[in-house]
């Protein structure tokens, strides 16, 4: 059986994958010396489908009247049918072509059941077994380092009150799936949401620090946008991640990984993966060993915290859906879809740097482009590098990109129009990225002492330890745009206004 196995070309490829990888040398880092930190990521993207994944029923947007884009199957009557929207399938194999990975000709639908209000089914239609794709890979142009993709599947947003009891991030607020009013004991369920199409992209557990994560998401997020399979706004919740952490001695069998669920800003999971790394470490310091869990983020305290161990872990009784047939992919089909697939951020980076542009100027362009620079949280598309195209048609390149970088290039390129010059653009514009407004923290932060004036107080009698939930409030209410270290001065400077830090 295993030597039929190991001939089979799908497993050789993966073996011979693993093996290349494992050649990757433990890297020093000064953090935690003598250990090696692996993590890998669940990232789960709505997919721009205006319809959900099995319903005529349109998405909704925040802030939208609750259970005003439900249709009988989404509330889950009975006699209702789901069935497969089509665009939601070709934004799946576009994402799957842009990551390079191998679109299986034969995939299909698993149940995944829980048991909360706002899943009226009592199960999530996922793709657990036999994905959309497997055996992708993305490529991190900073750190240098391929990532191997596991595997992409379809599936229904997930219910989040399986995340509870925790503090609810904003935009979990904002989707306000089910909200219970204690005083007449009533709970409310807002449907909008259910059976929302995701893609849940699974990679290998190939990044070694937190940094490497973040640079995986960010670029992630940009090669969603440019093929646009997905708006990838982490503020909104259209795009989340799960991430597993472990830590190991170098040379050694790696170690238990615990799963931070459902985090929604790349700073925030920077800092959730720096703090759950020195967890593992003061654990097995003390000879203890770090048990594998589930655990939640806590954006106020910048710590993460148990939400079930393995043991207690929900039995999720998959089973094949009885009412999705499988789905059947045509070469032809797959063909035509390659065919129509836009130029890559990778490939754009590539043909930038032929036409003589710096790295640096490249890594500017293409970071307006993923909508990175200026926190910028609508459609962004390939505005950026399509605006120098145009500009660069008949002058040359490297005048044309020196002239628009010397103007704040991120305001420039982030205003959707290109018919107007750069230079009158850029006086119009006033998105300044927060740092560059010390009085917009400012006022930020003097919100965040009114809204916490028992923390501020301690701060003021010298308990610096309370400034983290202040400045965990700034990053909130700035949606992650702000700095922390920035925030973390401001604060110090207006309470605080005779320390000389
Ligand atoms: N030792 C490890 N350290 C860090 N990450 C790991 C380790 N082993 C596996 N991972 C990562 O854990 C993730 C596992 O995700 P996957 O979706 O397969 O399963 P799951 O987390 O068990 O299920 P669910 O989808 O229900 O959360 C992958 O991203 C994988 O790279
Ligand atoms: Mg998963
Ligand atoms: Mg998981």
């Amino acid at each position: 059986m295993l030597a039929r196995g190991l001939l089979h070309a799908p497993h050789h490829k993966r073996i011979g994958r693993c093996l290349v990888h494992s050649l990757r040398t433990y890297e020093h880092d000064p953090r935690w010396p003598g250990w090696q930190v692996v993590i890998g990521l669940e990232v789960h993207a709505q997919i721009k489908s205006r319809a959900k994944l099995f319903s005529d029923s349109w998405t909704s947007e925040l802030g939208e009247p609750s259970n005003t884009h439900v249709t009988p199957y989404d509330a889950a009557f009975p006699g209702t049918l789901p069935h497969l929207n089509p665009t939601c399938v070709d934004l799946g194999l576009r994402t799957a072509l842009a990551l390079d990975a191998n679109i299986q000709p034969r995939s299909s639908f698993d149940r995944k059941h829980y048991f909360y209000a706002d899943l009226p089914a009592g199960y999530q239609i996922t793709q657990r077994y036999a994905p959309l794709a497997r055996d992708g890979k993305l490529d991190l142009p900073q750190s240098n380092v391929s990532v191997r993709i596991e595997q992409i599947q379809l599936e229904q947003v997930d219910p989040l009150s399986h995340l509870y009891p925790q503090p609810l991030t904003l935009s979990q607020q904002d989707t306000a799936k089910s909200t219970f009013d204690p005083r007449r004991r009533l709970s409310s369920i807002d449907l909008n949401r259910a059976g929302t199409g995701l893609m849940e992209i699974v990679s290998r557990p190939d990044m070694r620090n937190p940094e490497e994560a973040g640079e995986y998401v960010r670029t992630l997020q940009a090669l969603l946008r440019s093929i646009g399979s997905s708006d990838g706004n982490m503020e909104q919740g259209s795009l989340r991640c799960d991430v597993n952490v472990s830590v190991n001695r170098p040379g050694e069998a790696l170690g238990t990984r615990c799963e931070i669920k459902n985090l929604n800003s790349v700073r925030f999971m920077i800092v959730a993966i720096i703090c759950e790394v020195h967890r593992h470490l003061a654990l097995l310091s003390e000879g203890r060993p770090v048990p594998q869990e589930t655990r939640g983020f806590n954006e106020n305290t910048g710590e993460t915290f148990k939400l079930r161990s393995k043991e207690d872990a929900p039995d999720y009784r998959y089973m094949p859906d009885p009412n999705l047939p499988p789905l059947l992919l045509d070469q032809n089909y797959i063909e035509q879809i390659r065919q129509s697939m836009p130029e890559l951020p990778h490939q754009i980076r590539a043909r930038l740097q032929r036409q003589g542009l710096s790295q640096r100027d490249t890594d500017v362009l293409m970071a307006v482009d993923s909508g990175r620079e200026v926190g910028y949280d609508g459609e962004l598309g390939q505005g950026a590098t399509a605006y120098f195209d145009a500009l660069a048609r008949d002058r040359d390149p490297k005048e044309v990109v020196n002239w628009d970088l010397r103007k704040d290039a991120a305001q420039v390129y982030a205003r959707p129009s290109t018919s107007e010059r750069p230079d009158r653009l850029a006086q119009e514009l006033s998105l300044t990225a927060m740092q560059d407004e010390p009085d917009f923290l400012g006022e930020l932060c003097k919100e965040a002492i009114t809204k916490l004036p028992e923390e501020a107080e301690a701060v003021r009698q010298g308990n610096t330890k309370v400034l983290n939930k202040l400045v965990g409030s700034v990053m909130k209410s700035s949606r992650g745009r702000a700095d922390a270290q920035a925030v973390r001065s401001k604060l110090q400077e207006v309470l605080l206004p005779n320390a000389s830090s």
